[in-house]
């Protein structure tokens, strides 16, 4: 079934999608869901044991990444119980397809129908990201709030209307702050991209309220919510938007801070979603 033809139901491709998950993993169900962007790629290997792990392409509706030679991949990941909780499994969707991709909307957010239709009751959604405000460093892990979502487009199709008070969780937020009480929150604005904003654009987006820019999650959030998902934010700030501080916007820079970053976010990730 192909995601791209019009008449073919997105949610359609999602359980076939499940279905070869579930018997490529052997996990019949998947509770929670993890969305790694950049810089978040260490948290898999603190949260358990792989238990399998899967080309993403093999799976229904996942395409090939982008990235020459950068293969997909999904993995089922085992998270031991304690005494009074079971084992449960996440499922860790390694390359997500952003919207500038220009592969149509349903793709990007086909991974979290996914993990709703594999059984998921819970999505992390992770990025890399600008940051508005001069505290927060690059390396610096931010709750998100609330989003704005700035692509001038939906996950949603016909008349779906979806209530979006609350989409990034109090609770989660709550208990990722039991985890680090130093989290501080922001509203995220997604922008289009694949250009990074004119300092301009970022002015603009502080003024409208946000304090990180990016060019992801947002339309994943809206499609998680719609499929039933409790939906948790972090972003990782890996450079100040532009205009914010005086220097030009170095991917070697971004790529260098998100590496530097690993460890704390991916520990700090991996008890956030044990509890
Ligand atoms: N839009 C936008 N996306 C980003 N992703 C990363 I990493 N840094 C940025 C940024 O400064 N702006």
């Amino acid at each position: 079934p192909d995601l791209d033809d019009p008449t073919t139901d997105p949610f359609d491709v999602a359980r076939l999608a499940a279905e070869v998950i579930a018997r490529r993993t052997g996990v019949e169900k998947h509770d929670v869901a993890l969305v790694l962007g950049s810089g978040w790629g260490g948290a898999a290997d603190l949260l358990g044991e792989t238990v399998a792990e899967l080309a993403s392409h093999e799976v229904p509706g996942f395409s090939r990444p982008a990235v020459a030679g950068h293969v997909g991949t999904l993995r089922s990941v085992r998270i031991a119980g304690d005494g009074d909780r079971p084992d449960r499994h996440a499922l860790v969707l390694g390359s997500r397809t952003h919207l500038y991709e220009g592969r149509g909307v349903r793709r990007v957010v086909h991974g979290v129908r996914t993990a709703a239709a594999a059984g998921a009751s819970t999505v992390v959604l992770t990025n890399g990201c600008g940051g508005l405000n001069p505290a927060w460093g690059p390396g610096t892990p931010v709750l998100v709030r609330d989003h704005l979502n700035l692509t001038a487009t939906s996950p949603l199709e016909g008349a779906t209307f979806v209530d979006l008070t609350d989409l990034y969780s109090q609770r989660l937020r709550a208990v990722a702050r039991e985890v680090d009480a130093s989290l501080d929150e922001g509203v995220y604005v997604q922008f289009p991209g694949p250009h990074y904003e004119t300092p301009a654009e970022v002015a603009m987006a502080g003024r409208l309220g946000g304090d990180l820019v990016g060019m992801s999650t947002t339309l994943e959030a809206i499609a998680a919510r719609h499929a039933g998902l409790e939906v948790l934010g972090i972003s990782l700030v890996t450079n100040l938007a532009a205009g914010i501080s005086p220097e030009p916007l170095d991917h070697a820079e971004v790529l260098a801070a998100g590496r530097a970053a690993g460890p704390r976010i991916s520990a700090l990730l991996a008890e956030v979603v044990r509890r």
